[in-house]
This record gives C-alpha cells, sequence and structure tokens, in this order.
C-alpha cells in the first residue's frame, strides 16, 4: 500500500471574481523512502496540491477526489483526527519562512508547541528534543532562545524544517523550501532531507522551480501545466529524455546537474502559462508548443506511457510523442532527446 496515494483529485477555488480550476484530474502515488518532485511553472497548481494533501485551502474551495494517506482519506478526515495528522502524518516546510514563524515568540518555543500537543512531552524530556532537532538542521542549542528576526533567512528556514521534523512525521512535503537559501545553506538542508528518507524512510515531496534540485533529489518528477500532470517519470531521465515538449522546455530552461550542455543553452519558454478558468481547448499547452500538430487543439492528451531511456513506465500527455515523433522541432539548438 503506498504511503500516499492521489485519485482523480480536482481542487477549484470560488471566489468573487469567479471559480479558478487551479487543479484537474491528479492521480499521484508515493511510496516511503521516496521522493517525489512536483515541476512546472508559476500557476501551474503546485501549491494548491501540497495545501490540499493538508486541508488548509480556502473555506469554500471545491477539493474533488482522494487523498489516501495510509489508506485514510484525508478529505474526510474528523477535525480532530486532522489536527494529529498535520503533525504526525503529514507535515510541510512552506515557502517564506518569516511569515510562518510567530514574530513574538523564541524559535524555541516554537518547535517545542506540537512536541507538548502531540507527544506530550514536558520540562528537560521538551526542552532536550528542541534541542536534538536544532542540531539536526545545524543550529547550536543557544538558538532556541532567539526571536525570528534575530535569524537569517536560511536560519529561519532551517527552523521550519525542524518544526517539521518535530513529531517525525511519515510524510514531508517541502514547497520551495530551499529555494531562498544561500548555495552552502541549500546543500546542507537537501542533505538533511536526504538523510530523513534513506534512514527513516519518510516519504517526501519536493515542490522546485529548481530542476536541478529535482533531478538530483528525486526518484520521480510529475511536470505540472496548468493544473494537470502532463508528463511523470524518473527524476534524472525525465530532465535529460523528457517525452513531453514542455517538459523538454522546461528541462532546458534551467541547468541539469552534470549536463553541461543545457548548461550552455538556457532557454525559456515563449508566451505566458493559461488563465486556468479560460483554457484553451485540446491540449492545453498547444498555444505554445513548437511542435503542436492540427489536433493538438481539438483532441485532449490522456496520460500514457511512452518509454524513455532508463525510464519505460514513463507518462506523457502528449500526442504527437505518443505517435513516437519527436517532440523537439528540427535544428532546435537544445539537445535532441534521446529516442
Ligand atoms: N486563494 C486563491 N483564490 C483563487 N485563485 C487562486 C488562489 N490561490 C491560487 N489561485 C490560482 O490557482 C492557480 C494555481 O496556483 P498555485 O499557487 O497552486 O500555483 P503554483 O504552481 O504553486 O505557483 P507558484 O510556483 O508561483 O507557487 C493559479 O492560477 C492561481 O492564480
Amino acid at each position: 500500500m503506498p504511503l500516499l496515494e492521489l485519485k482523480d483529485v480536482s481542487i477549484t477555488y470560488r471566489g468573487l471574481r469567479g471559480t479558478v480550476p487551479a487543479v484537474r484530474g491528479v492521480n499521484l502515488t508515493l511510496e516511503a523512502g521516496q521522493t517525489l518532485g512536483i515541476a512546472g511553472e508559476s500557476g501551474s497548481g503546485k501549491s494548491t496540491l501540497a495545501m490540499a494533501m493538508l486541508r488548509l485551502l480556502p473555506p469554500g474551495t471545491d477539493v474533488s477526489g482522494e487523498i489516501l494517506l495510509d489508506d485514510e482519506d484525508v478529505l474526510s478526515m474528523k477535525w480532530g483526527r486532522l489536527r494529529a495528522v498535520r503533525w504526525t502524518g503529514l507535515s510541510m516546510v512552506f515557502q517564506g519562512a518569516m511569515h510562518a514563524l510567530n514574530p513574538v515568540y523564541r524559535v524555541g518555543q516554537q518547535i517545542a508547541e506540537p512536541l507538548e500537543l502531540h507527544q506530550k512531552l514536558t520540562g528537560s524530556a521538551l526542552e532536550e528534543r528542541v534541542v536534538e532537532l536544532l542540531d539536526q538542521v545545524g543550529m547550536p542549542a543557544w538558538r532556541k532562545d532567539s526571536y525570528p528576526h534575530e535569524l537569517s533567512g536560511g536560519q529561519r528556514q532551517r527552523v521550519m524544517i525542524a518544526m517539521a521534523l518535530a513529531c517525525e512525521p511519515d510524510l514531508i512535503i517541502a514547497d520551495e523550501a530551499t529555494t531562498a537559501l544561500d548555495v552552502m545553506v541549500q546543500a546542507q538542508v537537501l542533505q538533511l532531507l536526504r538523510n530523513l528518507v534513506y534512514e527513516r524512510n519518510v516519504g517526501l515531496i519536493m515542490i522546485s522551480h529548481d530542476l536541478s534540485v529535482l533531478a538530483d533529489m528525486c526518484d520521480r518528477v510529475a511536470v505540472m501545466y496548468a493544473g494537470e500532470v502532463v508528463e511523470l517519470g524518473k527524476g534524472h531521465a525525465l530532465f535529460t529524455a523528457p517525452r513531453h515538449p514542455y517538459g523538454h522546455a522546461l528541462g532546458s530552461a534551467f541547468p541539469v546537474i552534470g549536463d553541461m550542455s543545457a548548461r550552455n543553452n538556457p532557454r525559456g519558454l515563449a508566451g505566458d502559462p493559461p488563465d486556468p478558468s479560460d483554457l484553451p481547448s485540446g491540449c492545453p499547452f498547444h498555444p505554445r508548443c513548437p511542435v503542436a500538430r492540427e489536433d493538438c487543439s481539438t483532441v485532449k492528451p490522456e496520460l500514457l506511457t511512452v518509454p524513455a531511456p532508463d525510464d519505460p513506465a514513463r507518462l506523457s500527455a502528449c500526442l504527437v510523442a505518443q505517435d513516437g515523433d519527436p517532440i523537439v522541432p528540427a535544428g532546435d539548438p537544445t539537445k535532441e532527446p534521446a529516442l
């Protein structure tokens, strides 16, 4: 049984300016001890999906489908159970730690809170655990007495990670958790997350704009476009041999670790992602797609198996790739993906 299973998850925001279908029909699974990356441009629905897993979306938002954590549907949990699950089952490290920490409490108190509440720790046992958690994220014990404004951005982010680890959750969702950190601290935090996965069999979901981090860290990566998963495959293979033109464009816009040709040929993608409340017909990517055919504007591609080297189970929602045709136009300056 997978640790996490998302079945046909769709999410629609409802507001004064109408409805926004931000996530549509997402199916994903994650096993314990595995890392799943979620990639995609800004607005593709990555954070919305993560917030739904913790049921943190604004009231009135429609969420359909199932989000099964250890076979228990997060969407139908009672409030008390959900509160416990948010720390002990899955926890999230948000982007922007400054806003997530409470400015009037010392960081040690903030790390202690879930431990008091959910693990009933008190006194010296509580203090020891706080210090141990700070140590795990590379911070000295005396930092427990600091206020958030006395810490650097990287230190605050590490405090957030210590809080997320506090109750030893089975699943951690890291949403751009390392993006704002300098390279050295980022490497430290990534190593910490890796250790948790390997040593404690934690499941990790990493949401990041930094594809080199995803390629390096993740067993599998889901590429999202306009609220849908358009490609799903093995971490590194997905960026070296994409099977969707959007995956290719994303991969060639960012350097992939160890692939100097991509580094020398960074290339952005023309145009903007579509407005989720006014999606194009057919494949939502077709207006920006360099290899779109006529039927791409009328036929909505399903997510089907399109094998790639080292990744026979790759899934791609692209009619061109599904027909075995090149997903990169002739003469494209970026590296042709291996066929
Ligand atoms: N509270 C909200 N009300 C209405 N629409 C929203 C709300 N939050 C997000 N959206 C819309 O939902 C879509 C998905 O947004 P989301 O933040 O999930 O994308 P993302 O891929 O995480 O982007 P980023 O990388 O910038 O965080 C966007 O079109 C966004 O404008």
